[in-house]
């Protein structure tokens, strides 16, 4: 095993929201290894952005705390790249300049980073597209945008909060194996990229992951940590799987008993 790259331990996050303190997280304990991915499922509501958002230092754990690459967090870092539900591309820029923001807010110069982005955009079938405007291209066009974005600055982390959510299911299929083929080619030269992935989809996570993390209705804690023994690489095949069957309906029976509601719309789906 590789060694320990986000620890957390025993984090817990209250808001002070205007109607009162809301527990959002307590007690996660968890360590993620270098070059490990790892999906995070649970009901809508546990706190998966906020335990996000906690590891890329955008709000600070009220106890506990969090650990990336042996440091603890308590501002945003620089270690990680976000991806979001929405590709959150700025309209009046090309995809190629969307790609370089965080160059530029990072106080660096876009011209030396223009070949990079360049080749992330040929690497996600983009590579004609860098001068055109996101309205443009489609949303899984602008997806690849956005991950090319977060890869831009060469993060060892990404974080990706439910990243193809509003995708059409096949759409979703094509990226699934995209990110893996990417996230494979990041080992060239260089460590693999460490991945935590939200999603609601449950054979997403599965297919994906090297473990799954469940966690439990609000205040989010870690109900089951589950490894995912399925063979790399992964690919259309493996939709065929019988362990991903296997492992989904497991985490479904899991995931439903949790909620209380096998038929819960919010919570996670097949
Ligand atoms: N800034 C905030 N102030 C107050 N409460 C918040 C804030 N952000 C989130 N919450 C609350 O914290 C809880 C966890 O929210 P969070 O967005 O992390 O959940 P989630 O698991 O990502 O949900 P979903 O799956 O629906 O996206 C929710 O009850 C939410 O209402």
């Amino acid at each position: 095993m590789t060694r320990p790259l986000i620890e957390i331990e025993h984090a817990g996050l209250i808001y002070q929201a205007e109607s009162g303190p809301v527990e959002a997280l307590r007690d996660i304990s968890l360590t993620i290894h270098e070059g490990e991915f790892v999906a995070l499922l649970g009901p809508s509501g546990c706190g998966k952005s906020t335990l996000m958002r906690a590891i890329a230092g955008l709000h600070n754990v009220t106890s506990g705390r969090i650990l990336v690459d042996g440091a603890p967090v308590e501002k945003p870092i620089a270690k990680v790249g976000m991806v979001f539900q929405a590709a959150l591309l700025l309209k009046w820029r090309t995809i190629l300049d969307n790609v370089l923001l965080p160059v530029e807010l990072a106080g660096g110069n876009p011209e030396q980073y223009r070949e990079r982005a360049m080749s992330l955009l040929r690497m996600v079938g983009l590579g004609d597209f860098a001068g055109k405007r996101p309205r443009e291209l489609s949303g899984g066009m602008q997806q690849r945008a956005s991950l090319c974005r977060a890869l831009i600055m060469d993060p060892p982390i990404l974080l990706m909060d439910e990243p193809f959510g509003a995708l059409d299911a096949m759409t979703r299929d094509e990226m699934n194996i995209e990110l893996l083929r990417i996230w494979g080619e990041s080992t060239a030269g260089a460590a693999r990229k460490t991945i935590v992935f939200v999603t609601h989809s449950i054979p997403e996570a599965v297919f994906l992951a090297d473990r799954v993390v469940v966690m439990s209705p609000r205040p989010g804690r870690v109900a089951s940590i589950r490894p995912v023994d399925i063979p790399r690489p992964r690919t259309a095949e493996t939709r065929a799987h019988p362990e991903l069957g296997r492992m989904s309906f497991d985490l479904y029976t899991e995931l439903s008993g949790a909620s209380g509601n096998a038929q819960a719309r919010s919570g996670p789906h097949w």
